[in-house]
């Protein structure tokens, strides 16, 4: 058995039915991915997976869940004899016992079980109680008259369950920001289509949505454009115009543009991007305000505030980090040696009628 908690969904007052069903129909489809067909029911503000310990690894990996513990399920009078088997290769410094009564039913309180069966791990293995850093807690749910003890409970990334708030297009590079973004904006329930520029590195981009998709209940669609082909003729106008120095600008309008494109296709809601605010030269509010003026819809910039520190820690935990390779990310053959870092429209303008006049630009 595998105790699953969860805890934001358990505040949405009347919506708390529906989230918790869409947990539990995410939870099995996970599971259905690797194979297993899997028993999920909910009881008092907890669910509870039929399904093998290691699953556990995957299941706290699904939007919407807090903790996860691998669990025993058995009567309380079995629990003594199941210690006495599970625990006698062990040698802890200290132990404590954690019970709780998770419906009120049962005949114990948690306090007369935390002392019963503590009194039988002293008396059985000689071990030391320490309430507060214990080695080993041992963690006992009674729920519904049964008794649920496990030994660890492992973090899950929260939030809320996949599929419950629509669908964004995710701009993604093979850097460390956008497949992040694209992480929290997974964790708060929304649906993914990602597009993404490819300089060579496509095998990269498929790597990051492989990891991606261990966070959201339905495969996210990976869209890739050729990033050479595509800009080139922009590019190539630049050049006329003696505006090179405009192309990290232009490259991320059309990129927003294309973004924008596609989510009309899939009736998606908004954009969202890896920007952070002064990360890079570019990223000015002067920039943002002019790359965002080129769409009609919502641009979500999740790691707007965000220090880069934060997101790689953030990476590194779901698993993007190690994909990401320094040399893919400065790999755009069309990067000019000094950029534009303080864009004005005018200037934008000027260069959208220019395209506009060579029918590469429909604004
Ligand atoms: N090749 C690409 N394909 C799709 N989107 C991209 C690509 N390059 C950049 N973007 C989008 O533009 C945002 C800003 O990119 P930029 O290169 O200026 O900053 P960055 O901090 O290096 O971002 P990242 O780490 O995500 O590459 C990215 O976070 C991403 O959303």
């Amino acid at each position: 058995m595998i105790i699953v908690r969860y805890g934001e969904i358990a505040l949405k007052g009347k919506n708390r039915k529906t989230f918790e069903n869409k947990l539990i129909e995410n939870i099995k489809k996970t599971l259905a991915r690797k194979g297993v067909d899997a028993k999920v029911r909910s009881t008092q503000g907890r669910l509870i997976v039929d399904a093998s310990h290691e699953f556990s690894e995957i299941i706290r990996k699904v939007p919407g869940v807090v903790s996860v513990s691998p669990a025993w399920k058995m009567e309380y009078e079995e629990i003594p004899e199941f210690l006495s088997t599970h625990l006698r290769n062990m040698n802890p410094a200290s132990f404590k016992i954690d019970a709780r009564r998770i419906n009120k039913a049962f005949h114990k309180t948690s306090q007369q079980i935390n002392e019963e069966i503590g009194a039988f791990v002293v008396q059985r293995f000689g071990w030391k109680v320490n309430l507060n850093q214990p080695e080993l807690a041992i963690g006992i749910e009674m729920i519904e008259g049964q008794a649920y003890v496990f030994f660890e409970t492992k973090k899950g990334v929260g939030g809320l369950p996949s599929s419950t708030q629509g669908r964004l297009v995710l701009l993604m590079s093979v850097g460390i920001d956008s497949p992040v973004a694209g992480f929290l904006m997974l964790k708060r329930g929304v649906s993914l289509t990602a597009l993404h520029f490819d300089q060579g590195h496509a095998d990269l981009a498929r790597q990051m949505i492989d990891v991606l998709n261990q966070y959201s209940s339905e495969p996210i669609e990976l869209i890739v454009v050729n990033h050479l082909e595509y800009f080139q003729p922009y590019v190539t106008e630049l050049e006329r115009m003696g505006k090179r120095e405009w192309t990290c600008v232009i490259c991320k309008v059309l990129m927003l543009k294309k973004a924008e494109e596609i989510a009309k296709e899939r009736s998606a809601l908004g954009i969202v991007t890896g920007d952070s605010l002064g990360q890079v030269a570019s990223q000015t509010l002067e920039n943002l305000f002019l790359e965002s003026s080129v769409v009609k819809m919502p641009i979500y910039r999740p790691l707007i505030g965000m220090d880069k520190d934060e997101t790689v820690r953030i990476a590194r935990q779901i698993g993007t980090f190690e994909i990401f390779v320094e040399a893919a990310r400065h790999s755009c053959p069309f990067r000019p040696s000094s950029v534009v870092t303080r864009g004005s429209t005018y200037g934008l303008n000027k260069i959208l009628e220019h395209f506009k006049s060579k029918s590469l630009w429909q604004g």
